[in-house]
C-alpha cells in the first residue's frame, strides 16, 4: 500500500509501503493513485513528495504478480497521471529505485537520490523491457547511446553517476526525504511545461542507422539467442524515430511479445532460484535460518597456483585480513606480483584503493595458526591434500573451519585426516576465481551446520552465489558434466565433428561449445581423472577393448589426443588448432579430421550424419538425467539448486532457465521419452537410462519445476 501525510505545511508525502523492497504490487498502485488524487484535490498542498518506507524507494513491478492475474491499477496510466499533474511531484529515491520503480520516478517532475542510492532498468535481466515508459522517457531524458546501455544492460548505477547523466536532480547525503520536501517547498509553484519529459525531444545523433545497427549487433553478440535486449534496442529506436505516443504504442507491443515468452519464465525464475539457494538446507533438516555463521575475521589460503591466486584476490577485495601461504619460494614470489596486479586493476576498475595491505604472505604452514577459517587450494591430489589437511589439524587453532577447494575429492575423507571433521566442508570455486560467481559449498556426513553457514556466508561477503549441496564425486557440475562429455565424445565417434558439435551447443546458447570449453580448460585435467580411475590406460597396455570399460562404452579419444600432446589452446593443439601455444580463436584442424576418419576405420565405425536435434538431445538430456539422480540421491536439495550451478558456473544460457528448468519448457516426458529412444539404441551407455526420478515425475504428471521438491520428498521417503 502507499500512505498518505501532508508534512511541513503544504507538501504531500506519499510513502510506498512494501517490505521489503516496496515492489510495485496492485495494493501499492492502488495506494499511489489515491493517494495523487487526494494530494491533487486538497487546496492546501503545494506540492508532492514520493518515498519509500525503511530506506529503499522502489524495487520495481511485484515480479511475483508476473505469473498470475495482474489485477489494480496499471502502472502506465498511473505514471502518466503523476507526470500530468499541476502540483509539482518529486521522488525521493533512497536505496534502490530499480525497473518500475525508476520508471515511476521518471513521471514524477524531480528526482532526489542519495549518494548511496542505485538506479536501473533492469527488465532486460527478467527476459522485459521497461514497459512503464521506460525506454521512451529516458532516451528523452539522457539520450540515445546512455539510454541504449542502461536499458540493454540492465546494469544498476550509482547517484553520481545518475546525477552525471542527468537522471537525477541532486544527490545528497543528509535525509533523501527531508532534503526532497525541502526542494518541494521551493518548486511549488513553478510552472511544470518544461518538467514533463513525455513531452520532450528525443536528443538526436548524426547516424541513428548506424547507432542502432551497433547496438543490435552488441546484443545479439552477447546474449545468443535472448530476445529482450533486441526488443530493448527496438523500443529505443521507437523513441528516437517517432512521437511519444506512437513509442509507447510499440513499447507496448514488444512488451505483450516478451511478456508471454518462455524466455521471460526462465529468466524470472532464476530471479527466484538465485535467492532460493541462499536458503540452503541439509538433508538432516539443518538450514540457513537455523544455523548461523560464526564471525571470520581472519582467513587463509593455502597453495597459490591459479585457483589459490584468485581466491586470495576476492578474500582481499573483501577487507578481511589473509594469510597466503605457498611453499615453493619461486611460485610464491610469482604469486605476489600475480596477487598485486589483478588486485590493483581490479581497485582501478571499481575506482577504490587496492587491499595489498591485507594480505601476509609465508613459506610456513604454522603461520596459519591464528586464522578463524582456511581454504586449502593446492594441486588436485588427494595425497597431498590429505598432507595438508593433518598439518592444518595440527597448527590451527580449535575452531578453525577447514576447507578445502576442489572440484571433485571426497570431502569426508579429507575430514578424516582431522581431529575436528565437523569444521571441513568444501569450497569448489570456479576459474577465474575471483570473476566467477559461483561457489558450490559442500558438506560431507559430518561437516556441522555451522561450517556450512560460514562458508556461505564468507562466500556471499566475496560476491559469490553460494549453493549448498552434498559429498559426491563431482559434486552437482562436475558430475552432471560428466556424462555430457561422453555423449560429445561418442557423437564423434559416430560421426559428428567438434565444430558441429559445438556449433548446435552454442546455437542453443552456451558461450562455447563442449570442445572449445575442453581446449580451453586442457584436455589433461580430464586424462589425469581417468588415469587415477583406471580408465585411460593405452590400449597395448590394456587387456581390454579400447572402446568397454567395465562392460560399459568408453572413449578413448580424448586420451588418444593427450597421448600425442594435444592438451588444448596451452599447447596450440587439442580438438582445435590454434596459432601457437596460448592463443584463443580456434581454427578447424585438417588432422583432427583424419585422425577421426582412421580411428573409425580402426574400429569398423561407419559415419553417419547427426543433425543439431540430436546432437542436443544426447547431450542435454543425459546431463538433466544425471540432475535428476542427484536429486534423487539428495545431493542436492531441489532443481533451483542444480539450475543456479548450471547458470552461474557452466555457461548454461539464463534465458533457459538452467538444465532443470529447460527439462520441464520442453516436457518431462519428451525428455523421457528421448531417453529411453538412446537408451534403447545404446544399451551400453548407463547414463542414457532415465532416472526413476523423472519416471516418477511424468507418472505423477509432469508437474512445474516449482513443486518438484514435494514429489521429491515422498520419492525420498520411498526409497
Ligand atoms: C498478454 C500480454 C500482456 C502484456 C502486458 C504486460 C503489462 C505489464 C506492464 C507492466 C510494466 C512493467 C514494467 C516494469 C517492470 C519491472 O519493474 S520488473 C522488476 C524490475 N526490478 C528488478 O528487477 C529489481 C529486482 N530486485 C533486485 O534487484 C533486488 O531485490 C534489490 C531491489 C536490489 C534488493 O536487493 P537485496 O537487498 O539483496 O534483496 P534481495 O534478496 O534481492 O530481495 C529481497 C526480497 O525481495 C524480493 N524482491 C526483490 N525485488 C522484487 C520485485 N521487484 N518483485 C517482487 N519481489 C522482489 C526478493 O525475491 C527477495 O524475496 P525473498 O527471497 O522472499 O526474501
Amino acid at each position: 500500500m502507499a500512505l498518505f501525510s501532508r508534512v511541513s505545511g503544504s507538501v504531500g508525502l506519499i510513502t510506498l509501503q512494501n517490505p521489503p523492497v516496496n515492489a510495485l504490487s496492485a495494493a501499492v498502485r492502488q495506494g499511489i493513485v489515491d493517494s495523487v488524487k487526494r494530494a491533487l484535490s486538497d487546496p492546501e498542498v503545494k506540492s508532492v513528495v514520493i518515498c519509500g518506507e525503511n530506506g529503499v524507494f522502489c524495487g520495481g513491478a511485484d515480479i511475483k504478480e508476473f505469473g498470475g492475474n495482474m489485477s489494480g491499477p496499471p502502472l502506465i496510466p498511473m505514471i502518466h497521471a503523476i507526470e500530468a499533474a499541476n502540483k509539482p511531484v518529486v521522488a525521493a529515491i533512497e536505496g534502490s529505485a530499480l525497473g518500475g520503480g525508476l520508471e515511476l520516478a521518471l513521471g514524477c517532475h524531480y528526482r532526489i537520490a542519495h549518494s548511496k542510492a542505485r538506479l536501473g532498468l533492469p527488465e532486460v535481466s527478467l527476459g522485459l523491457l521497461p514497459a512503464a515508459g521506460g525506454t521512451q522517457r529516458l532516451p528523452r531524458l539522457i539520450g540515445v547511446p546512455a539510454a541504449l546501455d542502461l536499458i540493454t544492460t540492465g546494469r544498476h548505477i550509482t547517484a553520481a553517476e545518475a546525477l552525471q547523466l542527468g537522471i537525477v536532480d541532486q544527490v545528497t547525503k543528509q535525509s533523501t526525504v527531508n532534503a526532497a520536501v525541502n526542494f518541494a517547498l521551493n518548486v511549488a509553484e513553478k510552472p511544470l511545461d518544461a518538467r514533463r519529459i513525455s513531452t520532450f525531444p528525443c536528443p538526436h545523433s548524426s547516424d541513428l542507422d548506424a547507432l542502432f545497427e551497433e547496438a543490435m549487433q552488441k546484443v545479439q553478440k552477447s546474449a545468443r539467442g535472448a530476445i529482450a535486449p533486441v526488443a530493448c534496442v527496438q523500443a529505443v529506436r521507437a523513441a528516437a524515430t517517432q512521437p511519444y505516443n506512437q513509442g509507447m504504442e510499440r513499447e507496448k507491443e514488444l512488451m505483450a511479445t516478451l511478456f508471454t515468452s518462455g524466455q521471460a519464465r526462465a529468466l524470472q525464475y532464476c530471479f527466484f532460484a538465485q535467492r532460493a539457494v541462499g536458503k540452503w538446507r541439509m538433508p538432516n533438516g539443518a538450514c540457513w535460518d537455523t544455523s548461523k555463521p560464526r564471525p571470520v575475521h581472519k582467513v587463509a589460503v593455502i597453495g597459490l597456483g591459479t585457483m589459490g591466486r584468485g581466491i586470495l584476490v576476492a578474500l582481499a577485495q573483501t577487507g578481511l585480513s589473509v594469510v597466503a601461504v605457498e611453499t615453493q619460494e619461486m611460485q610464491l614470489m610469482e604469486a605476489k606480483q600475480a596477487v598485486s596486479g589483478m588486485l590493483e586493476r581490479g581497485a582501478k576498475r571499481r575506482g577504490v584503493v587496492p587491499t595489498l595491505h591485507n594480505i601476509t604472505y609465508s613459506q610456513n604452514i604454522k603461520s596459519v595458526a591464528e586464522v578463524d577459517l582456511v581454504i586449502e587450494a593446492v594441486f588436485e591430489d588427494m595425497a597431498l591434500k590429505e598432507k595438508v589437511f593433518q598439518q592444518l589439524s595440527a597448527v590451527c587453532k580449535p575452531g578453525t573451519f577447514l576447507c578445502t577447494n576442489t572440484s571433485a575429492l571426497d570431502i569426508d575423507h579429507l575430514a578424516s585426516q582431522t581431529g575436528n571433521p565437523e569444521l571441513v566442508v568444501g569450497m569448489h570455486f570456479f576459474a577465474p576465481a575471483h570473476v566467477m560467481k559461483l561457489l558450490e559449498v559442500v558438506y560431507g556426513p559430518r561437516s556441522s551446520p555451522q561450517a556450512v553457514a560460514t562458508a556461505m556466508h564468507l562466500g556471499k561477503k566475496m560476491g559469490k552465489i553460494g549453493v549448498a549441496v552434498g559429498n559426491c564425486r563431482g559434486f552437482v557440475g562436475n558430475r552432471m558434466l560428466k556424462p555430457y562429455i561422453e555423449q560429445a565424445f561418442f557423437l564423434l565417434e559416430e560421426g559428428g565433428t567438434p565444430e558441429k558439435i559445438d556449433q548446435a551447443l552454442e546455437e542453443f546458447g552456451f558461450p562455447m561449445g563442449v570442445f572449445k570449453m575442453s581446449d580451453l580448460s586442457g584436455l589433461d585435467i580430464g586424462w589425469r581423472v581417468r588415469k587415477g580411475d583406471g580408465l585411460a590406460e593405452s590400449s597395448a597396455a590394456s587387456q581390454q577393448s579400447p572402446r568397454i570399460r567395465d562392460g560399459r562404452r568408453y572413449s578413448p579419444l580424448g586420451d588418444l589426443l593427450c597421448e600425442q600432446g594435444r592438451f588444448g589452446q596451452k599447447t596450440g593443439h587439442g580438438w582445435y588448432q590454434y596459432d601457437k601455444p596460448g592463443s584463443q580463436l580456434a581454427r578447424s584442424d585438417p588432422w583432427l579430421h583424419s585422425f577421426l576418419e582412421g580411428y573409425r576405420a580402426q574400429h569398423g565405425l561407419v559415419a553417419r550424419r547427426i543433425d543439431q536435434q540430436e546432437v542436443l538431445e544426447r547431450c542435454l538430456y543425459v546431463l538433466i538425467n544425471e540432475g535428476f539422480r542427484i536429486l534423487e540421491d539428495g545431493i542436492a536439495s531441489g532443481p533451483e539448486d542444480i539450475d543456479i550451478i548450471y547458470v552461474f558456473g557452466y555457461g548454461w544460457p539464463r534465458h533457459r532457465g538452467g538444465p532443470m528448468f529447460y527439462a520441464g519448457m520442453v516436457g518431462l516426458a519428451k525428455v523421457l521419452e528421448r531417453l529411453e529412444h538412446y537408451h534403447q539404441a545404446h544399451p551400453d551407455v548407463p547414463y542414457l537410462q532415465p532416472c526413476s526420478l523423472l519416471r516418477r515425475l511424468v507418472a505423477s504428471g509432469s508437474p512445474p519445476v516449482n513443486t518438484w521438491k514435494e514429489v521429491i520428498k515422498k520419492v525420498r521417503s520411498q526409497l
